[in-house]
C-alpha cells in the first residue's frame, strides 16, 4: 500500500466519524467546536508576537524585572544521554543518592529514585521500554545498544502525539514549532536523512508509511519532523549548567536569539517546587526588560567571536544574526582584541590576513608584529580543536597542549577574554579540575585558583553580571579560594603574590562568594534563591564568615593575652 493510499483511508476514516452513522434522512450537521488555543500555559506579562526577520517570538507586555522568572516550565519532552543514564533519575533529573537509582528491570536501560518516578515516566517510557529492547537485541555491538538521545527524544515525541492525540494541543504545539525543512542545506538533509531512518527502525517500523498513525503522512513530514527536532531542541541542564541531556517544550521554543541576550533559559532547580515538576525549564530575565520589548536567550556559546558565532547559527539554526552586537559590535570587541602594546589601558582589535595593521583604539599605538599574532591565534585555535578533541581520551596530552599555548597567546598580548585564549583557558581549568590529585598539595590548589581567575577575568569582560556563566565562574572561584590550605604559606606584608594565603585568602574567598551569590540570584532567579548553586554559595558564605570571625576572636585572644601578660 502507498503512503498516499494510507493517507486516503484515513481520511475516509475520519469523514465518517465525523458526520456520524448516515441516516435516510442524511448527514446530520454537526458542530465543530473551535480547536483549544495553544499555549496556555503563557503568563499574562508576555506575549507571541511575529516579524518578518524573526518569525514568532515572545515579547513582554509589562516591565520585567532582571532576575525575574519571566515563565517555568517542565519540557514535555526530555531524555538524558547514554552516558548519564546511570547516574540520574530520567523522570525527575536527580543526581543518584548514595543509596542508588533503581533500574527499570525490563530494559535495564533507565534508571529513577524510586516507585514514584518510574510511574511519573511510564506514559512514556512504556513504548521506549519496548522499543530499547528490540534495539539493543539488533545492536551489532555494545557501545551501540543503547540509541543516541535525538533518537530516543524523536521517540518520545512521536510516541506522545498518538498517546495524546493527533488534534491535541500536545500534538498541536509540536508540529507549531518551526521547521527549515525548504531551505535545508545538502549537508543538513543528508544527516537528517539517517536520524528518520534510525527512528523509523527504532520505533519497530517497517516502512515510513507506518509513520501515518503518527500524524506524519508523507517524506515531507519526516524532515519537518527532524528539522524541528534540531532547530528547536535545547539542551537539558544541571543547575551548574553542566549538560545531562536534550529537551523539547514549544513554548521554550519560541524564544529567539541574540547574541547580547536579555534572558537565559536555566534548569536551576527551585527550592519550593516538588520533585514531581522537575526538570523545569525557567526562562529569567537578566536584564530589565521594558514593555514591547523582544525576549532574547543566546542559542550557542556568545564568548565566541562574529565569524563563530555566525557560522553556528548558520548550520544549526538556518539563520544569520543581525542582533546589534553583530551589526554593531563593540570596538574592539573584547573576544578579537590584543591589550595596548604601550599598556595605555586600551586595546587594538585582532589584525587579520587582510588588514595587517591594528592600532591602540586609545593611544593609537600601532602592534609591531602582526605576523607573530597571526601565527599564534591559528595554532591557538589548532590547539584549542585538538585538546577538545582528546580531553577524555589523553588527558596528559590535552592538559600539554593547553599549558604550552596559554603562553604563547599571553606573550602576543591576547586579552584574557579573546577567542582562543578563554577557551583555552577554560578548558585548562576544568581539566586541572579534572586531574585534581586526591592528597592535595598547595601547589595544585593554587594553580586551579590562577586559572579559575583567569577564566573570570575574560568571562568578567564577556558577560554583562548576572550571566549565568559568569556568575558560576565566580561561585567556583569562591569555593577554590575558601577549600583548607594544605601548607599556608607564612604571610608576606605587602605581598602581591596571587592566590594570597591565610586569613586574606579567606576574606577574598568571603567577597567572591559574595558577588557570585548576587548574580547568581540573577541569572538562577531571585524567586529561585539563585537556584541550587545560589543556595550551596549563601551556605558556604556564612561558613566562610564564621571562619573569618574565628580567626578575629583567636587573634583578639592573642592580643589580649600578651597584654595581660605585660601587666
Ligand atoms: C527556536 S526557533 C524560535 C522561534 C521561531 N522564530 C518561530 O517562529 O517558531 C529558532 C528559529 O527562529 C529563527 N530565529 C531565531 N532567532 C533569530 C534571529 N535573531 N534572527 C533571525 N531568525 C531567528 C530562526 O529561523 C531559527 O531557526
Amino acid at each position: 500500500m502507498s503512503f498516499a493510499d494510507v493517507r486516503a483511508r484515513r481520511q475516509a476514516k475520519d469523514a465518517r466519524s465525523l458526520v456520524g452513522s448516515s441516516s435516510s434522512s442524511g448527514p446530520k450537521l454537526i458542530s465543530i467546536e473551535p480547536p483549544e488555543p495553544l499555549f496556555g500555559a503563557l503568563p499574562s506579562s508576555i506575549d507571541i508576537q511575529s516579524s518578518p526577520e524573526r518569525g514568532r517570538g515572545i515579547y513582554a507586555k509589562e516591565p520585567l524585572k532582571r532576575g525575574g522568572t519571566v515563565f517555568s516550565i517542565k519540557p514535555p519532552i526530555y531524555v538524558l544521554s547514554t552516558k548519564n543514564l546511570e547516574h540520574f533519575c530520567s523522570s525527575c533529573i536527580s543526581p543518584a543518592p548514595p543509596t542508588g537509582l533503581k533500574r527499570c528491570t525490563q530494559c535495564k536501560n533507565l534508571w529513577y529514585c524510586n516507585a514514584t518516578c518510574q510511574n511519573n515516566d511510564w506514559a512514556l517510557h512504556k513504548k521506549e521500554c519496548a522499543a530499547m529492547q528490540r534495539w539493543a537485541a539488533g545492536a551489532p555491538s555494545l557501545d551501540v545498544a543503547i540509541p543516541a538521545e535525538p533518537i530516543r527524544c524523536l521517540g518520545r515525541v512521536l510516541w506522545g502525539k498518538r498517546k495524546w492525540g493527533l488534534d491535541s494541543v500536545w500534538t498541536r504545539e509540536m508540529d507549531a514549532m518551526q521547521s527549515h525543512r525548504t531551505s535545508l542545506p545538502p549537508e543538513a538533509a543528508e544527516s537528517h536523512t539517517h536520524l528518520a531512518h534510525a527512528v523509523i527502525r527504532y520505533l519497530g517500523l517497517t516502512a515510513p508509511e507506518e509513520l501515518v498513525p503518527f500524524g506524519i503522512n508523507d517524506a515531507a513530514g519526516i524532515v519537518d519532523l527532524i528539522s524541528r527536532f534540531a532547530t528547536n531542541s535545547i539542551t537539558l541542564t544541571s543547575p551548574s549548567l553542566a549538560p545531562l541531556g536534550v529537551s523539547v517544550s514549544p513554548l521554550v521554543a519560541l524564544v529567539n536569539h541574540s547574541c547580547d541576550p536579555n534572558a537565559v533559559v536555566v534548569f536551576p532547580r527551585s527550592a519550593k517546587d516538588p520533585a514531581s515538576q522537575e526538570p523545569e525549564a525557567q526562562l529569567i530575565a537578566i536584564r530589565d526588560i521594558s514593555p514591547g520589548e523582544e525576549i532574547f536567550t543566546s542559542y550557542i556559546d556568545t564568548t565566541l567571536p562574529r565569524a563563530h558565532r555566525q557560522e553556528a547559527l548558520s548550520a544549526t539554526y538556518n539563520f544569520s544574526c543581525g542582533c546589534g552586537f553583530c551589526s554593531r559590535p563593540p570596538a574592539p570587541d573584547p573576544r578579537e582584541a590584543l591589550a595596548c602594546p604601550k599598556t595605555c589601558g586600551g586595546a587594538c582589535p585582532f589584525p587579520s590576513e587582510e588588514d595587517p595593521l591594528t592600532r591602540c583604539v586609545n593611544c593609537k599605538t600601532a602592534v609591531a608584529s602582526t605576523d607573530a599574532v597571526l601565527d599564534a591565534l591559528r595554532i591557538g585555535q589548532e590547539a584549542l580543536q585538538k585538546a577538545t578533541h582528546l580531553q577524555f581520551s589523553d588527558l596528559p596530552k590535552a592538559q600539554q597542549l593547553t599549558t604550552n599555548m596559554i603562553p604563547i597567546l599571553t606573550s602576543a598580548k591576547a586579552l584574557p577574554s579573546s577567542h582562543p585564549l578563554l577557551a583555552l583557558t577554560r578548558l585548562r581549568q576544568s581539566l586541572l579540575l579534572a586531574a585534581f590529585p586526591s592528597n592535595l598539595t598547595q601547589d595544585a590548589l593554587d594553580g586551579l585558583i590562577r586559572a579559575s581567575s583567569a577564566s573570570v577575568t575574560g568571562l568578567n569582560a564577556v558577560f554583562p553580571p548576572g550571566h549565568p556563566t559568569r556568575a558560576l565562574a565566580l561561585a567556583e572561584l569562591g569555593k577554590l579560594l575558601a577549600v583548607d590550605e594544605p601548607e599556608p604559606r607564612p604571610a608576606a606584608p605587602g605581598s602581591s603574590v596571587f592566590p594570597p594565603s591565610g586569613p586574606a585568602r579567606l576574606r577574598l574567598a568571603c567577597e567572591t562568594l559574595i558577588r557570585a551569590r548576587d548574580e547568581l540570584l540573577i541569572s538562577f532567579g531571585e524567586h529561585n534563591d539563585g537556584g541550587e548553586v545560589g543556595r550551596e554559595v549563601r551556605e558556604m558564605v556564612v561558613r566562610v564568615e564564621r571562619e573569618l570571625a574565628a580567626w578575629g576572636q583567636g587573634v583578639r585572644n592573642v592580643i589580649e593575652d600578651g597584654a595581660g601578660l605585660k601587666t
